[in-house]
């Protein structure tokens, strides 16, 4: 149960992060959804009822993020767990060999705006906001939740600009946790296999119907409520801090074709 937790969950709009938002109401918490202004942000919320509200956030600017939390502050209370999903993925080799095409700059710089600054803008402000939370019996003042991505460790061909970002968001979980352990702040980052989301559509047809990189158990693309459960695992779980957690079936991506 999450019965009256406050979450704030950024790529809340879809996927991974639509999963987490749904299951924290389910459950009995509340949640911010936090996306992009274009996303179906607002009707989702709509939806979820009062347990719900939306928030247009774009991750990287510290204004729209701060919105977010005075909208928690003003219509929950509270915030007890941040959960960041937002991020994008771009699949461009370094440089092609054949085409001669060179990555750009432009493209590697915004995956890591989003993916890493993103990260790190929502975990200082929520635990800003955290920190005036009364401690619970533990000394628990709330909890950040980040996403990785396997691809932090096994990155593909394409990847140099995702991965990067990737390991970086798994590279801050340990400090991060260490500079928020004396206010009762614990961080905890997922590393996601291959999940069914909007991100990932097209990948099975891409590779000709076939499941990526001989998939162990259970060999089949996980549901985005199976990453939520891993969510609501570390809020639950007062001993989950610093840790980084692959949700993978036990996946290791391969090299990928030539790009
Ligand atoms: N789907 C998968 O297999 C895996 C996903 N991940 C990671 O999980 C997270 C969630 O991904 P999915 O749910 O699959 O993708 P998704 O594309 O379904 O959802 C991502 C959401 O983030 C939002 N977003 C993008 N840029 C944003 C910004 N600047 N500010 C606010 N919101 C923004 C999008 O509007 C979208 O709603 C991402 O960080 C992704 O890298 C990691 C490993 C595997
Ligand atoms: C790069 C991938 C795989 C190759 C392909 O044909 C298309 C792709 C685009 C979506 C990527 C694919 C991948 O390797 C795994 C990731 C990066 C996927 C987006 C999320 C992804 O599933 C992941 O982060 C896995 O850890």
């Amino acid at each position: 149960m999450l019965k009256n937790i406050v979450g704030l969950v950024t790529g809340g709009a879809s996927g991974l992060g639509l999963a987490t938002a749904e299951r924290l109401v389910r459950e009995g918490g509340k949640v911010v959804i936090c996306d992009l202004s274009t996303s179906k942000g607002a009707d989702i919320a709509k939806h979820l009822g009062n347990n719900a509200v939306f928030a247009p956030v774009d991750v990287t600017s510290e204004d729209d993020v701060k919105n977010a939390l005075d909208l928690c502050k003003i219509k929950f209370g509270r915030l007890d767990a941040a959960v960041n999903c937002a991020g994008i993925t771009v699949v461009k080799p370094a440089l092609n060999t054949k085409s001669k095409v060179i990555h750009t700059q432009e493209q590697f710089i915004k995956v890591l705006d989003v993916n890493i600054g993103g990260t790190f803008n929502v975990m200082r402000l929520s635990a800003a906001m955290m920190s005036e939370n009364e401690p619970d019996t533990e000394g628990c003042r709330g909890v950040i939740i980040n996403t990785a991505s396997i691809a932090a460790f096994d990155g593909k061909r394409g990847q140099c600009a995702y991965s990067a970002s990737k390991a970086a968001v798994v590279g801050m979980t340990l400090p991060a946790a260490r500079d928020l352990a004396s206010t009762g702040i614990r961080v905890c980052t997922i590393a996601p296999g291959y999940f069914l989301t909007s991100m990932t559509e097209g990948l099975l047809e891409l590779n000709g119907g076939q499941l990526p990189d001989s998939m162990q158990f259970p060999a089949r693309m996980g549901k985005p409520d199976e990453f939520a459960m891993a969510v609501q695992f570390i809020i639950t779980n007062p001993m989950m801090n610093g840790e980084v957690i692959r949700v993978d079936g036990a996946v290791r991506m391969q090299p990928g074709a030539n790009l």
